[in-house]
Order: structure tokens, then sequence, then C-alpha cells
């Protein structure tokens, strides 16, 4: 079985992991529960154990150096030549990786989502289609703040100030040029029904004669 790879980037906040949920839902119902697997580029943050929590709060999270991408790519292609992967967890309330490995199986499907994915050259290669989701960076703000304070542990102000020092300079720096790498720029703020219906071509010619309806 040669799994099928899925890469999903653009912003934070700009509705990727919503996106990633919706296509694992609806090709589970045509091709079944077991063939996708979801993976995050967030549990490729490189392991920072070492250094200590107030010293982690400061890192710059947006620049592709803080992903351990050869990692990735090599559970990705271990996924794909059939070898099942331990692959890390991470700790956003904590900044580093857990102590935990979620084991992920081969799939037919595999669908990774991830701020910095298209800004990668060897990861968009070895991907089937690449798909970049586009929202208004006010939208992708108000999301973040929400989020990350509902479920990331933090407080308004920090999440403002890492915003201007690094999220917002960074994705104009590596998220926004990605764009151009992508096969389809979806809309964010769409409903993630018209965004299925748009991909019903791409998905039907990498996925094969399955392809949802
Ligand atoms: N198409 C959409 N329409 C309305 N709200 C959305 C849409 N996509 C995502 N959201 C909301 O925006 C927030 C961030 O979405 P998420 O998918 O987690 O973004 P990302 O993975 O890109 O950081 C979530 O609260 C989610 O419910
Ligand atoms: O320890 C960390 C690691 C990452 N971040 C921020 O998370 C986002 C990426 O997550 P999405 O789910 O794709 O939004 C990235 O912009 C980092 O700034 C963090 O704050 N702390």
């Amino acid at each position: 079985m040669r799994s099928t790879i899925i890469l999903i980037s653009g912003p934070s906040g700009s509705g990727k992991s919503t996106l990633s949920e919706a296509l694992a839902e609806t090709l589970s119902e045509s091709l079944g529960p077991d063939c996708i697997n979801i993976i995050h580029e967030d549990n490729y943050y490189r392991d920072q154990n070492d250094k200590p929590f107030e010293e982690r709060c400061e890192q710059n999270y947006d620049h592709p150096s803080a992903f351990e991408h050869e990692l990735l790519l090599t559970q990705l292609q271990q996924l794909q030549s059939g070898q099942s992967v331990d692959m890390p967890v991470y700790d956003f309330c904590q900044h580093t990786r857990s102590d935990q490995v979620k084991t992920l199986k081969p799939s037919k499907i595999i669908i990774v989502e991830g701020i910095l994915l298209l800004s990668q050259a060897k990861l968009r290669d070895f991907s089937d289609l690449n798909i970049y989701v586009d929202a208004p960076i006010d939208i992708c703000l108000i999301r973040r703040l929400e989020r990350d304070i509902h479920q990331r542990g933090r407080d308004m102000a920090s999440v403002l100030s890492q915003y201007q020092a690094t999220v917002r300079p960074m994705a104009e720096a590596f998220i926004l040029p990605s764009r151009q790498h992508a096969d389809v720029v979806l809309s964010g703020t769409s409903k993630p029904g018209r965004s299925l219906a748009l991909l019903r071509d791409h998905l039907a010619t990498v996925v094969g004669t399955q392809a949802p309806s």
C-alpha cells in the first residue's frame, strides 16, 4: 500500500485543523475509519526539556528552525513503506515535548497540517497534494487569542506580544510566500463543506476512484 500524503498549510488560526478534520471525516465515509491518519506539524516542535520554562516562553516558534522537519519526513517515509511510527507529542502549555508518544499505523491517506509545511521543499515534493488555507490576518489573530487563552494556558498580553515579536513577522517571511507552492488555495472563512466541494477533483486525482462525492 502506498499512502497518499496531503499537506494542509497556512497561517496560525486560518482553519487548517478544522479543514483536516472535515476532510478526514469525509474520506472516512468512503474509505473507512482506519484509512486515515492526521499528523500535526506541531508535534515535531523540537524537544526543549533541557531549557528552563522561562527561556522556553521566549523562543521563536514561528521560524522553520523551531521544527524537526527531518523527523517528520522520516516518519512519513516509514509510514509509507508500511512501518508504524512513534510520533512525538507536544505540550503547548509547557512549550516542549511531553514524555508521551503516539503510535501511528500505516494508512491509505495521511493528512499533515501545520504552519510551515509548504515552506519545506522536501515535504512539499514528497506530498501528493499541497493545500494552503488562507484567512484575513485579523481573523487569524482573533481566533488565536481565543484558542491560546482557553486551551494553551496563555494570557492576552503574552499572546499579543508574541504575535508582534514573532508570529506576524515570521508569517510574512515564511508562511505567506509558501502559498505559491500550493496546488489549491482554500478560504479558511468559508464553510468547510464548500472547501471540500472545491477539493473534489483534486481528491479524485490523488485518492483515485473512491473520492468522496
Ligand atoms: N471555515 C471556518 N469558519 C468558521 N470558523 C472556523 C473555520 N475554520 C476554523 N474556524 C475556527 O477558527 C478557530 C481556529 O481554527 P483551526 O482550524 O484550529 O486553525 P489552525 O489549525 O489553522 O490554527 C477554531 O475555533 C475554529 O472553530
Ligand atoms: O511552544 C509553543 C509552540 C508553538 N506556539 C505557537 O503555535 C503556533 C502553531 O500552532 P497552530 O495550531 O498551527 O496555530 C505557532 O504560530 C507558534 O507561535 C507557541 O506559542 N508555543
